[in-house]
């Protein structure tokens, strides 16, 4: 799959697609129907299925306080699009610039003549342009004007409602692990690097594998049952922390997982540095405390400990 990042670097040899615009975040079931049908188009024609992407997300770019976490990181957004058979994704730089693009020149200066575009399939609420004064019949009309299809898909339902990264957000606020799955056709997961901790866990006898989030503002904050993949692991189980550790008085948001049944040999040592690791949540056991001592917070962790034991077992 190829990467093209902002409006500028598109040449000639990216012309010629079927396309589909969105934020796509966490490339949940509803946007795997819209993919299959730009896939299937693409496929029929001999042209490249494209996705359009902003970064930031718009409502990142309007109200970056008020926007919701992410429910994953770029990186993983492009590998799932990959995965799900995309050709090439254009990474739209929205900023002060993009946003005061008119419809019009939305559509004739990136689909028409950036991209080439020959067919767009959009969801028929879809809206764009500055003012959002572009909709579903205002880019039919382009389309019959510059010659390009254009389609809406059907929307795509799970128990009644449209699915939506919004609603994959809500489903795990309410800790419904089983609904933002099925949502999202795959576990709910955040993956990243290992990297050093403060080592302190250790001390307490709880080493603790740390990943880096970077930038990525996590859309859950506890302690949670998780399985980890990746590297030499396929689902190991794990007690893990999202938060900021305020007993140790931390202040990043940090992602630790304590892992069940995983001897000291390789945790805490180089053998884990520098692994990209796939942590899936599968279940809530409590919000994270501030205690008043160590060996406090380590009581806890141990009773963590044997209810993530607890959930496994009765799973399996
Ligand atoms: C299952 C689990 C639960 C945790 N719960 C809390 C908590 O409630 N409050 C807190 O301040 N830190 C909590 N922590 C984080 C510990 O403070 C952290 O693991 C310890 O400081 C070791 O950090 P280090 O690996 O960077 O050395 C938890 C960690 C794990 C793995
Ligand atoms: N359930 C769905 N069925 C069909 N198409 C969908 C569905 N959800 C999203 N789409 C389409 O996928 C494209 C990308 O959608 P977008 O990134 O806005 O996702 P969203 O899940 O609706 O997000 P949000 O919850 O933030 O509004 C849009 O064209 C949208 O209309």
């Amino acid at each position: 799959m190829r990467l093209i990042r902002g409006i500028h670097n598109l040449r000639d040899r990216h012309r010629g697609c079927v396309a589909t615009i969105g934020n796509f975040d966490g490339v949940h079931q509803g946007h795997q129907k819209i993919l299959d049908q730009v896939i299937a188009e693409a496929r029929r024609r001999g042209s490249k299925a494209t996705v359009m992407l902003f970064e930031p997300q718009p409502q990142e770019f309007f109200a970056p306080d008020q926007a919701p976490a992410r429910l994953m990181s770029l990186r993983d957004k492009l590998i799932a699009l990959r995965e799900a058979g995309v050709d090439q994704v254009l990474c739209v730089r929205f900023d002060d610039r993009f946003r005061s693009l008119s419809a019009d020149a939305f559509v004739r200066s990136l689909l028409v003549e950036g991209l080439g575009i020959e067919y767009l399939v959009v969801g028929d609420d879809f809206r764009f342009g500055c003012g959002r004064d572009g909709d579903f019949t205002y880019l039919q009309q382009a389309g019959e004007q510059y010659g390009f299809a254009v389609t809406d898909t059907a929307t795509c339902e799970i128990e009644g409602e449209r699915v939506s990264s919004t609603r994959v957000r809500a489903a795990l606020a309410d800790g419904n692990f089983a609904l933002a799955e099925t949502l999202l056709g795959r576990p709910f997961s955040i993956s990243g690097r290992v990297r050093h901790g403060d080592k302190i866990g250790r001390t307490l006898n709880l080493p603790t594998v740390n990943l880096a989030l970077k930038r990525l503002r996590s859309p859950l904050h506890g302690i949670f049952a998780v399985t980890v993949s990746g590297g030499k692991f396929q689902e190991q189980s794990g007690a893990a922390n999202m938060g900021t550790r305020p007993t140790v008085n931390g202040t990043e948001n940090r992602l630790e997982v304590h892992l069940l049944d995983y001897s000291d040999a390789g945790v805490g040592k180089d053998s884990l540095y520098g692994e990209h690791l796939t942590v899936a949540f599968r279940h809530y056991v409590r919000a994270e405390e501030k205690f008043a001592d160590l060996d406090q917070l380590k009581t806890a962790i141990w009773q963590d400990v044997e209810a993530v034991r607890a959930y496994f077992e009765k799973r399996t």
